[in-house]
């Protein structure tokens, strides 16, 4: 048996202790005890520690802050990402601001496993510290999840009890993805299946918005037979049957966005309206370039005030829906990656007034950041889900000329490690 005294938390969701041992679900200054093959047992409790919210807490992958107060979650997050900066070596940076709402019931789309379990078809996440391929953790409730979300859920597996259509695609199903707008007047789902019916899909969709008449389009998602050896998220899925509407309309401030069933779309309805706000604010000028700009929800606002917006994007169907929003205007919505379109400009010589860029978990990148760095564009908004490729795409570009004179944590994920900022550099 062993005790040890919680030091600092680090991003992922564990705290470390002095000997370097890390630990889920304990919390800064607590005093806890360890023997092997048993959980651990908190002996001096942090003042932070609160009851957790979700009976899964523990258990299911998907949380890791429950255990602590709101303000005491926004704390760690603070923490944790001015340590990236300072082990990135970045100094001379501005506070943070926090911008937070409110921390349950956020998640406008949720992924869930769909097992057998005693008999009877269930849906889950995976357990906490396991990988996509292990045993799924069985769940009754998600209250991270925007309620539709859930009540859709619960609907599919007990309708599955009673109606074939149901049985039949559930039963074949791998994971249910589902999303929902601002408000939850829209539904949309995808079904991924290695082993899909022969027929029955439409049936299937219409029996379920008889229970949850929100439910406007669905789409089955097709993967290999054999599970990849590299996980899930390696998998490529191919379009199966689809019912219903393409997508749904996701209202933010003055803009209507389209966004089809499967396109990128900010994941907590709560705070999306805050992050426009510091993403694009008051900023004005003849040309701006929205780079990794997925349906558009920056380039929308950014086109009031801008004379022209070019918006970059690598995916699709976001590709798609983002012509469509910037159709017939001045504004060029430009299918491919950032690098490509970065190695372009370059050579053109084109200088925008100013750059909003919100890459994926991997970042900007060095090679993108040296052809920004030649762009001298006067000013970057980054907007960033990771911190360590934040922090060290802001080294690059500090030593490059910039200068970071913003920082805004955005608590996109509560109860989660997970972190946005928005980062305004200027040369
Ligand atoms: C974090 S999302 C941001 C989307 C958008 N800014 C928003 O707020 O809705 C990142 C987007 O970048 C796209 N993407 C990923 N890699 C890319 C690349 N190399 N070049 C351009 N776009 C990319 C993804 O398809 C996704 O839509």
């Amino acid at each position: 048996m062993k005790t040890l005294r919680i030091e600092k938390m680090i991003y992922g969701g564990a705290g470390v202790a002095k000997n370097g041992e890390t630990l889920p679900f304990v919390l800064p200054g607590e005093l806890v005890q360890i023997e092997a093959g048993a959980p651990a047992k908190v002996i001096e409790a942090s003042q932070d520690r609160v009851a957790p919210g979700c009976v899964h807490f523990g258990e299911c992958g998907g949380c890791h802050y429950q255990h602590a107060s709101y303000p005491a979650q926004l704390q760690i997050k603070r923490t944790i990402l001015l340590e990236t900066f300072a082990v990135a070596g970045l100094t001379e940076l501005p506070e943070i601001a926090t911008h937070s709402g409110e921390p349950w019931h956020y998640r406008n789309r949720i992924r869930l496993r769909v097992g057998e379990v005693d008999g009877e078809l269930r849906v889950g996440y995976n357990r906490a510290g396991a990988t996509g391929g292990d045993a799924m953790l069985p769940i009754m409730m998600c209250p991270i999840a925007s309620p539709l979300l859930w009540q859709a859920a619960e609907a599919v597996v007990a309708l599955a009890k009673t109606d074939a259509a149901i049985w039949g695609w559930l039963a074949a199903a791998v994971e249910l993805e589902f999303f929902t707008n601002d408000d939850e007047t829209a539904l949309q789902l995808v079904l991924f299946t290695r082993r899909p019916p022969a027929a029955g899909f439409g049936a299937f969709c219409r029996a379920l918005q008889k229970a949850v008449p929100q439910l406007e389009g669905a789409g089955a998602a097709l993967l290999p037979k054999n599970p990849s050896p590299q996980g899930r998220r390696a998998e490529h899925a191919k379009p199966g049957p689809q019912w219903g509407t393409a997508g749904i309309i996701y209202k933010v401030g003055n803009d209507r966005h389209w966004v089809s069933r499967g396109a990128f779309f900010q994941v907590n309805r709560h705070v999306v309206a805050e992050l426009l706000r510091l993403a694009v604010g008051e900023r004005k000028g003849k040309l701006v370039w929205d780079l990794y700009a997925g349906v558009g929800l920056f380039s929308r606002a950014l086109a009031a005030t801008f004379e022209q917006v070019v918006a970059v994007e690598a995916g699709e169907p976001a590709a798609t829906d983002l012509a469509a929003a910037l159709k017939g205007k001045k504004h060029r919505a430009v299918a491919m990656t950032t690098l490509d379109f970065l190695q372009a400009a370059v050579v053109q010589r084109e200088r925008p007034d100013l750059i909003v860029m919100d890459p994926p978990r991997a970042g900007v990148g060095a090679e993108a950041c040296a052809l920004l760095a030649r762009v001298r564009c006067p000013e970057i908004v980054y907007v960033s889900c990771d911190p360590v490729t934040l922090a060290r795409d802001l080294k690059q570009l500090t030593g490059d000329g910039y200068k970071v004179v913003e920082l805004n944590l955005v608590d996109m994920f509560p109860q989660t490690f997970h972190m946005e900022t928005v980062a305004v550099l200027r040369r």
